[in-house]
Order: C-alpha cells, then structure tokens, then sequence
C-alpha cells in the first residue's frame, strides 16, 4: 500500500471541453471550465487548484486566468467517459469501475401512460407536466397548480430520471419519499430508468418557490460490484460523502454522511481528514451541477467555484503525507451551453499528495475507470476493472 487514504472529490459536472464523442451527443462545441473562466474574464481567482495544474490540463488552449504553472503540485490529465450516457450515475459507476453500457430509459417525450396511470394509483393523487423541462422553471410554472389541487408534478430531462417536485406543505416528505420508492420499484426492469429523483420544494407561492436540500435519488443498485464493494470487502473503510450515497443505492459504501451543500460537504470531508482510517473518503460537490450548470448560471457556477478553492485550501492542510487527493467531475454541463442539459465533456484529473514534490501529466485516460483501477492498485488488490491504473506514475519525478 503506499497511500493509507484517498480521498476523491467529485466536482459535479466540471467538464474541461467537449469530449471526442460529443457530437453523438449534440454537444460539440460544449466547455464547462472554458466558458465559465472566459465568461469570467480573469476575474476568476483560483488559487489552489491552478497551483495544483488544473490549468496545465488545458495548455493547449489555456483557460482565461486559470494558466498553467511551471511546477504543478498535482499530476494532472483529463479522462474521457467510456459510458452509453452522461448522467451522474454513468460518470460515477464507471469512476469505480462499472460503466455503464446497456442502456437506460429515456423519455423525451414523457413517461408511457400505463407508468403514470401506476402512480396515480398508488398515490391517490394526479400526475402533470410530464415532460422534460427544468426543475426551477416546472415549480415557478406549475407549483401554484399543485398547492392548488394537491397533483403530482412529474418530470424529466434529457437524462434517465424520472423526477417528482412535491411542495412540503400539501405532500410531506414522508409521502414524496414513498411515492419515490414505489415508482423505483416499478421501473427497475420495466421503463429501466436510472434515477427516481424526489424534489421536495417550499414556499406559499411562485415568488417563494425553493428547494430544499432534502432531495432524494433511487438510483438502480448497480448490478455487479464496484471498486467501493471490493474495498469494503477487504477490510478497507469507504466513506461516502454527500451524493454519492445515492447514486450507488448505498452499495459498498458503509459510512454514510449528508450534506446540506457544497460548503457542507467540504466541511464534512475536512472533519473526516481529521480522523484516522484506511481506505476511501468519496465526496460528491452536487451543487455546481444543480445550482448553476443546470440554471445555464455562468456568474454563480464561477462564484462556486471560487469558493470551493478557497474550502480546497482547507482540506490541503488536513492531508497527510500518505494521503493522495484525486480531484475529478462526472460529466459536463455548460452554463454556456444551449438547452439545460449535462454535456459529454472530458474530465480533470488531479492527483496530489503532500508526499510529492512536484506533479506531471497523466495525459488522456481511455476511461474513467482508471481511477477505479488506481485506488485497487494502491490498495493492492486485483484489478477486476477495465481500467489501468496510473499508481506507477505517480513515482515519477519524485526526489525520494
Ligand atoms: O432541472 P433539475 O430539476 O435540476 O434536474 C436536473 O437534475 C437531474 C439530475 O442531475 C438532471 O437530469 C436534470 O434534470
Ligand atoms: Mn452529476
Ligand atoms: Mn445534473
């Protein structure tokens, strides 16, 4: 073993440029980082990670401010996803090894009616909207609507979800939840639809529609085991922060902590770096996506990001000298962008450990699984995955 513990933070949806495959997915032309720092004009300070490389990621076409640096502290590359789709869940799986390849359900034009008749059933309640269309914009539209009438609004994107948004005070938590958990029951082999995503939201009218951080995702369990299952199954701890919980079901992953935001789940991942185990802390920033990649917000997506380096700051001085960070996203979505969609980007990779004296670059990963793949090795323990691990590289340039 040569790191004790990993740490892996997952920055929701900060994709660094369209990926090779992008057109199959309409996205060519997409770039999270590239539009947000250009949008930012170098006003966008991020100290920590363009120290770490994330700038040398993209020396050949350098990102306004955030430039590369001539001794990264990271070794730094990018990774291209491998999986049918670009949703959390395919970006996660693979990460550990499972990508996604059958694929899943989609909707474009609204769920089949024998689905929505099965919930109106269960629920006793009405089911509206049913198509895809923006979670901020279906509560603004048609939240009035169901204080009103007391109906289910169900929704979808251009992602396997199936999304119920249930105003607190006319269906309660509890009640949204098991609606939740039936619909997951249902559609698991019928509909396979990746994610029932419960949308709890508050507010007496459209002026104050607001979601809460009480959000639930059914995801599908995965159906083999994960890198996390491989770990737990050798005696190492795995750690899930904040997401990640969910888009695994839970599986492999034995200690489970919320998260309110991204502030809260740094907070929370600092608090873990300052105990003693061995194995994997896997944190899930959700925000970016949800807040701001979703919202097509160029503003607040740099402002997350700046406030994240600045927690980042925090979390590099609670790392230890046998600790490796490995910072990554799962997917794209640019708030530059057309539509409201996530977008088929490659994503950052940076490795860093107190233990380095400087990085270099890890080049283009053929899939995100060789992250996976690296915590095995570290771990010493088969590679079961497709992936190939980078831990040797990670030797390089190294004074010891
Ligand atoms: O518009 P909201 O409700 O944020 O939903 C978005 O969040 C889902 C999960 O990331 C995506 O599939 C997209 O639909
Ligand atoms: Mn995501
Ligand atoms: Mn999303």
């Amino acid at each position: 073993m040569r790191f004790k513990r990993v740490f892996t933070l997952v920055l929701d949806s900060v994709g660094i440029g369209a990926a090779k495959d992008a057109a199959k997915f309409d996205d060519e032309g997409s770039d999270t980082l590239g539009h947000i720092t250009s949008y930012w004009n170098s006003e966008l300070k991020l100290p920590n990670l363009t120290a770490l490389g994330l700038g040398n990621i993209r020396a050949d076409s350098p990102l306004t401010g955030v430039l590369p640096v001539e001794a990264p502290l990271a070794y730094y590359g990018k990774m291209q996803e491998i999986s049918a789709g670009k949703d959390s869940m395919d970006g996660h799986w693979e990460m550990m090894g499972l990508p996604v390849t059958e694929p899943l359900g989609f909707f474009p034009n609204g769920f089949p009616e024998p689905l929505i008749k099965a919930i109106e059933e269960f629920s006793g309640r009405k089911v509206i909207v049913n198509r895809p269309i923006s979670g901020t914009e279906v509560i603004a539209k048609y939240g009035e609507e169901q204080l009103e009438t007391g109906a289910l609004i169900v929704y979808t994107s251009g992602d396997s979800v199936l999304q119920i948004a249930a105003n607190t005070a006319i269906i309660s938590l509890d009640e949204l939840y098991r609606i939740c958990k039936y619909v997951r029951e249902i559609t698991i082999d019928e509909y396979h639809i990746g994610r029932i995503i419960a949308r709890p939201y508050v507010g007496k009218d459209k002026s104050e529609f607001k979601r809460t951080s009480d959000r639930h995702d059914f995801t599908l369990v995965p159906p083999k085991d994960t890198v996390l299952d491989m770990l737990g199954q050798a005696g190492f701890e795995v750690i899930g922060v904040g997401k990640t919980n969910d888009i695994f079901s839970g599986k492999g992953i034995a200690t489970r902590i919320h998260t309110e935001s991204n502030d809260d789940g740094m907070t929370k991942t600092v608090e873990v770096a300052q105990t003693d185990f061995t194995g994997l802390c896997f944190t899930n920033l959700v925000d970016f996506d949800a807040m701001y990649g979703h919202r097509r917000d160029l503003e607040g997506y740099g402002k997350a990001l700046a406030a994240f380096d600045e927690r980042l700051g925090e979390l590099l001085q609670n790392l230890q000298v046998n600790d490796l960070l490995l910072i990554t996203a799962d997917h794209g979505n640019d708030p530059g962008f057309k539509g409201t969609d996530h977008t088929r980007e490659y994503v950052p990779l940076l490795a860093y450990s107190p233990s380095f004296s400087k990085g270099s670059s890890l080049g283009i990963r053929e899939t995100y699984a060789d992250l996976g793949a690296t915590i095995l090795d570290n771990f010493e323990l088969p590679n079961k995955t497709d992936g190939k691990s980078f831990l040797t590289d990670l030797r390089r340039d190294q004074d010891e």
